[in-house]
């Protein structure tokens, strides 16, 4: 609807109604001109209703009513007629006229003016109150409209989203009750048997009767499987089939309805074969084409192929193609071909690339409808071969081959499907010599019988379950080859004659069928359609490659596992490593520093004592065991015994008591000159780190078993290593090496070690080095006694007196000293050394375990020169 405006419906006077076209007009939207009119209509006394419309609606408004008026003045006479004749029913009319009484010049002009009175105002007045009840009602119902609309749209989305989900269910439920009706179908049939064998007889015809012959047959109503024949007057032989239809039994209630499962496992996609087998003119084609007016099995199987399509519509898709053949004196013709070029065409047998059999060039003709079935295969019966013979004037010469190609698509789940169904009319087994044939139809006949052999061949070798089945050796059999036996459901009709003078050739074909039933197929395998089992196969080849490399991938796989458990492994253990480095690191830090702080401390503490007290205080500066470094490797401490012979070594004491001393037996002990009993001494110092960089060790041992070794020796023993450590050596500052003899104490000769090797021996007992003797006294008394290494290996004592000492050479040879520098702590290394900072602590802690394993190498060396000395 428009934009709401306030409009005027003006009632016009007599005098203006016939200058105006219309009832009314729309005046003006400005409301100055409604003021305007309002006040001209009031001054000449006329009123003038003011309604509220829209232009939209009073324009519909104009336009509709001179059709109303139109369609109402035909009604207007009725009524007008009815009035008069005093009928008043018509309510539309008389409302019409209550309302709408304004005498236009239209319904003047029909002569309706007197039907409406002479009040205009009242009459417009009227109409327009009408007319907006009208436009309510309508507007009321247009948006009544939209609401019901927009309810239905709502409804119908909401019933869109209930019924989705439940029509999906159906449908996949109907999917799987179809998928299971088909399961069971098949299996039903399977258990009658996936080759079927019915015998049908004919009956005796008007020729037979005529010559006498009798019926063979004998039936019993109730035993529809089974028959009998009467082969004398004494024997009968019983023979048990499917089904038995008698000559009564007609070609549908009876024949195709035992057929229809059969035909429909075919619409389910399984390959299907019908064949009607007997002797000549038993009514195998009247079985398989029947006549006009009664149908035979290849017509009826297709009409029900199209019904049961058309049932399944709504879910399945069909295509039906069909084509015709016959083979001929071992030769292939097409019968649904249309000139003489393609009936000569030579047509072969080819194996497609899904197994099955094919005739290329073979007419495939689709059909939709079965008069189109009907008429192609009177056409294809037109073009078979046929003779007249003594048992049949129009005898088949040949098999009759019908192939229907079915083709699905299930519209569910896409899956397509392809399946073949042969109806098959044999040409007529039969005695050459009975029927007295000779030329062309003795060869026909030859043919014929060669081909039902290679068929019997076929069904033999089935029947006993051979895995060679030798279809190739007729052209019957190879087209048959993809849908007669394995994975196909056949149907034979074995048709027979009931006249006594055919009762041999009745027992050979009984006897056939008997054989055909008793084959015993396996479970029925579903037929694809031959594309679909192409890219199926491609797939499974492609799946098979997959699965070798995902194989292939999960070896390589594992290996990867192994290693990288491996790896892990490692790593677990080099962060172990690392973790235990770490914290040798952290120990070794704080001992440095605890021992650099005792360092510290006792520098301190001996500056304070010797300004006060120089002479009194010379105690060498031992830190206590537990704060010390590690020096069971500083320590001068004899390399591992060997089996020596009478050597009595003692053991060493527990660190607790002193460390570096060991006890000396008094069997060993060393006697001085003066012939008192002296205890060996050694004291191996911890390095200290003195103001004036100089460091001391001393060595106490008894004089007359000290050699001295020239302190190039003992360097050169001690130096590789220690290159090794600095590559730049700095300069050797002076260290001094004082020999403290035991005996007298107060003789204690010291050597200077001098840059230049060369010692510098004084027997200065006032060095600044050497301690007091009472001091030394004090130490001794302190310090338990150790058994000197030529002690402990039982060495005669020699006597030395302090003038030997005074002599280098006696000196060296008695006994020698090792003066090592100690970098550990030193101001000079740290500063020489530069260290990553990451590795300060590991670096630390490393530098001191090699010092402590070269000074452990340089005590074992001692050890062992000193042997050398001894032995010497
Ligand atoms: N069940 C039946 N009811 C009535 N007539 C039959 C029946 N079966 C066969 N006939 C008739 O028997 C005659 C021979 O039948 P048909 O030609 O079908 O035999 P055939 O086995 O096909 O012979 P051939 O092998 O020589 O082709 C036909 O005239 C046919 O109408």
């Amino acid at each position: 609807m428009g934009e709401e405006q306030a409009l005027a419906i003006e009632a016009p006077n007599s005098s203006t109604l016939d200058s105006q076209k219309g009832l009314c007009e729309p005046i003006q939207e400005n409301q100055d001109h409604q003021d305007t009119l309002e006040s001209d209509h009031l001054d000449s006394g006329v009123i003038i209703p003011l309604i509220d419309m829209t232009i939209e609606d009073n324009d519909k408004a104009l336009e509709k009513e001179p059709n109303q008026l139109k369609d109402q003045e035909p009604k207007a006479n009725i009524s007008q007629d009815k009035e008069e004749t005093g009928d008043t029913t018509d309510d539309t009319i008389d409302a019409f006229k209550d309302d709408c009484t304004i005498p236009s010049p239209t319904l003047k002009a029909h002569g309706l003016s007197s039907f409406f009175g002479p009040d205009l105002s009242s009459a417009l007045q009227l109409l327009g109150t009408k007319y907006n009840s009208l436009m309510k009602k309508y507007q009321e119902g247009s948006s009544r409209l939209q609401l019901l609309e927009t309810e239905c749209v709502t409804l119908s989305n909401k019933c869109l989203q209930e019924c989705q989900p439940r029509y999906e269910n159906l449908k996949e439920k109907y999917t799987l009750e179809c998928a299971e009706r088909k399961r069971l179908y098949n299996e039903l049939i399977e258990l009658k048997g996936n080759i079927r064998v019915f015998c049908r007889c004919r009956p005796l015809n008007t020729e037979e009767a005529s010559k006498g012959y009798s019926s063979v047959l004998e039936l019993d109503p109730s035993l529809d499987m089974e028959l009998q024949i009467v082969c004398t007057d004494s024997s009968r032989k019983k023979f048990r089939f499917d089904h038995v239809f008698g000559p009564q039994d007609n070609q549908a209630e009876a024949v195709f309805a035992e057929t229809l499962p059969v035909v429909r496992s075919a619409l389910d996609g399984y390959n299907v074969c019908i064949f009607a087998y007997g002797q000549t003119g038993t009514g195998k084609t009247y079985t398989m084409e029947g006549t006009s007016e009664d149908r035979g099995v290849n017509y009826r199987s297709l009409e029900e192929l199209f019904q049961s399509s058309l049932e399944r519509c709504s879910t399945m898709k069909y295509e039906f193609s069909i084509s015709m053949l016959e083979v001929y004196n071992e030769k292939i013709r097409d019968l649904l071909a249309e000139n003489s070029d393609q009936h000569a065409k030579k047509l072969e047998i080819k194996q497609t690339a899904d197994g099955t059999q094919d005739v290329p060039g073979l007419v495939e003709a689709q059909v939709n409808s079965v008069d189109e079935v009907w008429d192609m295969l009177k056409a294809g019966g037109r073009n078979r071969s046929v003779g007249s013979t003594n048992a049949n004037e129009l005898s088949s010469r040949s098999h009759c081959l019908v192939r229907v190609i079915i083709k699905s698509k299930n519209m569910l789940d896409g899956h397509l499907c392809r399946s073949n169904m042969w109806l098959v009319d044999l040409a007529g087994s039969e005695r050459v010599g009975k029927i007295e044939v000779e030329g062309e139809r003795l060869k026909e006949s030859q043919f014929i019988n060669k081909s039902l052999s290679a068929l019997g061949d076929v069904i033999s070798a089935l029947a006993s379950r051979n895995p060679h089945i030798p279809y190739r050796n007729s052209k019957l059999t190879h087209l048959l080859q993809s849908s007669l036996g394995r994975d196909c459901k056949t149907l034979m009709f074995v048709q027979i004659s009931p006249s006594t003078a055919d009762l041999g050739e009745t027992l050979c074909s009984l006897n056939f069928a008997s054989r055909v039933r008793g084959i015993e197929h396996g479970p029925v395998r579903k037929q694809s359609d031959p594309n679909e089992s192409f890219k199926i196969k491609q797939l499974t080849d492609k799946l098979r490659l997959e699965e070798k490399e995902t194989a292939k991938l999960n070896e390589s796989l594992q290996l990867m596992h192994l290693k990288y458990a491996s790896r892990e492994n490692v790593f677990k253990t080099l962060q172990e490593k690392i973790r235990d480095a770490e914290q040798t690191c952290k120990t070794y830090q704080q001992k440095v520093k605890e021992l650099e702080n005792r360092l510290a401390d006792e520098k301190n503490g001996r500056h304070s004592v010797e300004s006060r007290e120089p002479t009194k205080y010379h105690k060498p500066p031992l830190p206590p065991v537990k704060q010390r470094p590690p020096l069971g490797k500083l320590t001068n401490r004899l390399p591992p015994p060997g089996p020596r012979k009478g050597s009595s070594i003692t053991p060493m004491q527990s660190s607790t008591d002193k460390e570096n001393i060991l006890t000396m037996k008094k069997s060993t002990t060393y006697t001085s000159p003066n012939n008192q009993p002296t205890i060996a001494r050694r004291i191996s110092l911890v390095p200290i780190v003195r103001p004036s960089r100089r460091r001391a060790s001393f060595a106490v041992l008894p004089s007359d078993s000290l050699t001295a070794v020239p302190e190039t020796h003992q360097l050169h023993s001690t130096n590789s290593n220690y290159q090794r450590y600095q590559p730049k050596a700095p300069p050797r500052r002076n260290s001094v090496a004082t020999f403290v003899p035991f005996t007298p104490l107060s003789k204690v000769s010291s050597v200077t070690a001098t840059p230049d090797g060369k010692g510098k021996f004084t027997n200065n007992a006032s060095s600044k080095y050497s301690s007091p003797p009472s001091v030394q006294a004090m130490w001794r008394s302190k310090i338990p006694s150790i058994g000197s290494p030529r002690q402990r290996l039982r060495l005669p004592s020699s006597p030395c007196s302090s003038s030997a000492l005074k002599n280098p050479q006696m000196t060296n040879k008695l006994c020698f000293s090792i003066q090592k520098r100690l970098i550990v702590g030193s101001p000079t290394h740290r500063q020489s050394t530069t260290i990553p900072p990451g590795l300060s602590l590991l670096g630390q802690a490393l530098r001191e375990k090699e010092i402590v394993g070269k000074l452990g190498t340089a005590q074992r060396v001692l050890c062992r020169k000193r042997r050398q000395s001894a032995f010497q």
